[in-house]
């Protein structure tokens, strides 16, 4: 009995598709990160297309994004949708800090949290693998916590610069990207899309 188990749990669950799975982002950022956290664990090839910027809860808009570029596409994708939340403003700018960081940059994204003492937030990533067009996408969730700073760093990726990591006293952009790399909220969801990718094998068929 107890080698059976261990036998069904070692088992992989055999999935066939029709074309490898596509990372969609307009975010070269995103993809050269994503690109060095996976290495080879799993196979994708990657798409530069824009979808749209949704509203909604995190991982609600993650899986609609995913539904969108599957039907884009009409294959496999996997997409990831990031949040910046303040917790002194129950979760905002969350799903939308894009449009905060465009307009108001990174000196307004510190300042939004002037009237507050609490300046905690969390980066969250959700990403979100959708088999097909016309298949649920399945949600894979990653967080860290840290504060909110006036920036420092870099500027080449997003709201790095105003990120402190918790235990860290360097932010995102401060920090070597092998370090940001192993505690991300982006590292936290791969490590679960690859635990994912290793009890479920993919294979194209064409
Ligand atoms: O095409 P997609 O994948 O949607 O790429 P995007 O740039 O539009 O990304 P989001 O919709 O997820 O919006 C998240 C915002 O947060 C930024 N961002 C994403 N990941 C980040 C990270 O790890 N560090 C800093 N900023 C990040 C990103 O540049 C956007 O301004
Ligand atoms: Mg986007």
């Amino acid at each position: 009995m107890q080698k059976i188990c261990v036998a069904m749990a070692l088992a992989k669950v055999e999935m066939v598709l029709t074309k490898p799975v596509t990372f969609v982002t307009g975010n070269s950022k995103k993809l050269e990160e994503v690109k060095m956290i996976l290495g080879h664990a799993i196979p994708f090839q990657s798409l530069k297309l824009d979808l749209p910027e949704l509203q909604g809860e995190p991982e609600d808009i993650s899986k609609e994004k995913a539904r969108l570029a599957a039907k884009k596409i009409c294959g496999p994708v996997l997409v990831e949708d990031t949040c910046l939340c303040y917790n002194a403003l129950q979760g905002l700018p969350g799903p939308y800090v894009k449009w905060f960081l465009q307009k108001i940059g990174h000196e307004g994204l510190n300042n939004l949290l002037a009237a507050y003492e609490d300046k905690t937030a969390y980066a969250l990533c959700v990403f979100s693998l959708a088999l097909g067009p016309d298949s649920d996408p399945i949600s894979f969730i990653g967080r860290t916590e840290g504060r909110i700073v006036p920036p420092r760093g870099t500027r080449d990726f997003g709201w790095d610069a105003v990120f402190e990591p918790e235990g860290y006293d360097q932010t995102f952009a401060e920090m070597p990207k092998e370090e940001k790399n192993k505690i991300s909220h982006r590292r936290r969801a791969l490590d679960k899309v690859k635990a994912h990718f290793y009890t479920n094998e993919y294979v194209v068929q064409n």
